[in-house]
C-alpha cells in the first residue's frame, strides 16, 4: 500500500517585489508611482512530494531558497502560484522564529502554546517538561532579546517538540547549539522518526543531513535541482560544490549573476511550459485567491484594515483619535516599560 503524502507541491512560486523603500511600496498599491520595479522569484516552480514518515534533507548553497521553500510550507509566508497541499498539524524550528523579544522564556513558551490551541492548564502540566528540555537555567525567566541564537534555538526546539506535529521542520536550528543540546535534539529527532513523523531538514551540515535524512532536495537558485536518496543526492551536491570552489572569484561572481538574473526575468508566462515538461495539468498554475483579487478589491481591503488598525489601536493605546490623527506614531509607541509591558501581557495570559 502506498504511503499518504503529507507535503504536495506543484509548481510552486515565490516572487518579491524588490521595492527601494517601503514608501515605494504603498505608492505601488495605490498606483501612485510609475516606477518600474524590478522583481525577484525566489521559487521558480517547485514540483515536490513528501510521503508520511519521511525526513527529507533541503540542501543549496546560500540564497538557494531553503528557508522560503521551508516558511511557505510551514504557512509563515504565502507563496505566489502553484499547488500547496499540506496534510497536517506543521511546527517549524528556525533561530528565533516567533519569539518575542520582550518576554520571557517562560512568557514564550506560553504564548506560543496557547497559538497551537493548547489550553492554560495543559500548558501548566506541559511547562515543566519543556523548561528541562531547554535547560536555559535562570534564563528561562530573562527577556529573549538578551538570549544568544544559540539559546533561543534551544527555546523554540523544546516548544516545537512538544506540541506533537504531523510535519516538523528543521531550519538551521541544530548548527548554533552546542554538542550537548546537539545530541538532545537529535534523539528527540530520532524519536519522532520512530513515530512515523514526517521531518524536513535544512541544514548547511551535510554530515547532519548524512545521518538523519532518508531523501534529500537539492536547491539552486529557486529551482529544484535533484530530489532523490540522501547518498546520491549528496554525492552530485559535494561534486558541485567541489567544481565551484575550485572556480576563480571572477568566475564565482559570473555564475552567481547569471543565475540571479535569471531569477529576475522570470515570469508568470514560463510556467505553463515549465507545467508541461513536468507533465501537469492546468490546476498547478493557480494563484492563491489574494493574488486573483482585483486591484480594487486589493484597495478596498487596505482601507478596511487601516480603519481597523487605526480605530482598534486607538482603543488598545488608550489615547484619543485626535491625539493619534496628529502624531500616528504614538501609536507604536508603548506607554509603558517593557517589563511592565511584559508583566501586563502574563496578567492577560493568566486571567484568560
Ligand atoms: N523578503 C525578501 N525580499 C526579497 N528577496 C528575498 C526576500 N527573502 C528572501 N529573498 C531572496 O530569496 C532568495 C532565497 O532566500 P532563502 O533565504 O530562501 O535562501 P536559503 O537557501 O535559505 O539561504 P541561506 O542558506 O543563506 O539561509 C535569496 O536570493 C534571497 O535574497
Amino acid at each position: 500500500m502506498s504511503k499518504e503524502i503529507k507535503i504536495r507541491l506543484q509548481l510552486v512560486t515565490k516572487e518579491y517585489d524588490l521595492y527601494k523603500q517601503k514608501s515605494d511600496k504603498i505608492k505601488a498599491l495605490f498606483r501612485l508611482s510609475q516606477k518600474k520595479v524590478p522583481h525577484f522569484w525566489a521559487l521558480k516552480g517547485i514540483t515536490l512530494e513528501v510521503p508520511a514518515g519521511e525526513t527529507v534533507g533541503l540542501v543549496g548553497i546560500n540564497g538557494s531558497g531553503k528557508s522560503t521553500l521551508s516558511n511557505i510550507i510551514a504557512g509563515i509566508i504565502p507563496h505566489t502560484s502553484g499547488v500547496m497541499e499540506i496534510n497536517g498539524e506543521t511546527s517549524i524550528i528556525a533561530i528565533g522564529a516567533g519569539l518575542k523579544g520582550q518576554l520571557t522564556g517562560m512568557e514564550n513558551i506560553r504564548l506560543k502554546c496557547l497559538m497551537t490551541g493548547m489550553t492554560n492548564k495543559q500548558i501548566d502540566e506541559l511547562m515543566p517538561e519543556i523548561i528541562e528540555f531547554a535547560d536555559l537555567g535562570d534564563f528561562i525567566d530573562q527577556p529573549v532579546k538578551n538570549y544568544s541564537s544559540g539559546m533561543k534555538s534551544r527555546l523554540g526546539f523544546a516548544v516545537a517538540v512538544h506540541q506533537n506535529p504531523d510535519i516538523l521542520i528543521i531550519d538551521e536550528a541544530l548548527s548554533v547549539g552546542d554538542d550537548t543540546f546537539y545530541q538532545k535534539c537529535i534523539d528527540r529527532i530520532q524519536l519522532f522518526k520512530d513515530q512515523g513523523k514526517t521531518i524536513l531538514f535544512v541544514s548547511h551540515s551535510l554530515g547532519q543531513i548524512e545521518k538523519i535524512c532518508d531523501k534529500v532536495v537539492w536547491m539552486h537558485y529557486g529551482e529544484l535541482r535533484e530530489y532523490g536518496e540522501t547518498k546520491e543526492v549528496v554525492k552530485n551536491y559535494k561534486e558541485f560544490t567541489k567544481w565551484f570552489k575550485g572556480l576563480s572569484a571572477k568566475e564565482k561572481k559570473d555564475y552567481q549573476n547569471d543565475y540571479k538574473k535569471q531569477q529576475k526575468e522570470f515570469s508568470k508566462e514560463k510556467l505553463p511550459a515549465i507545467a508541461k515538461e513536468q507533465g501537469l495539468g492546468k490546476e498547478a498554475l493557480a494563484e492563491p485567491a489574494i493574488g486573483k483579487m482585483s486591484n480594487l478589491t486589493k484597495v478596498m481591503l487596505v482601507l478596511g484594515l487601516f480603519a481597523l488598525l487605526l480605530f482598534g489601536g486607538t482603543h488598545l493605546s488608550g489615547r484619543s483619535l485626535t491625539s493619534v490623527i496628529k502624531n500616528p506614531a504614538s501609536l507604536f509607541q508603548s506607554s509603558m516599560a517593557p517589563v511592565q509591558e511584559a508583566e501586563t501581557l502574563e496578567k492577560f495570559i493568566e486571567h484568560k
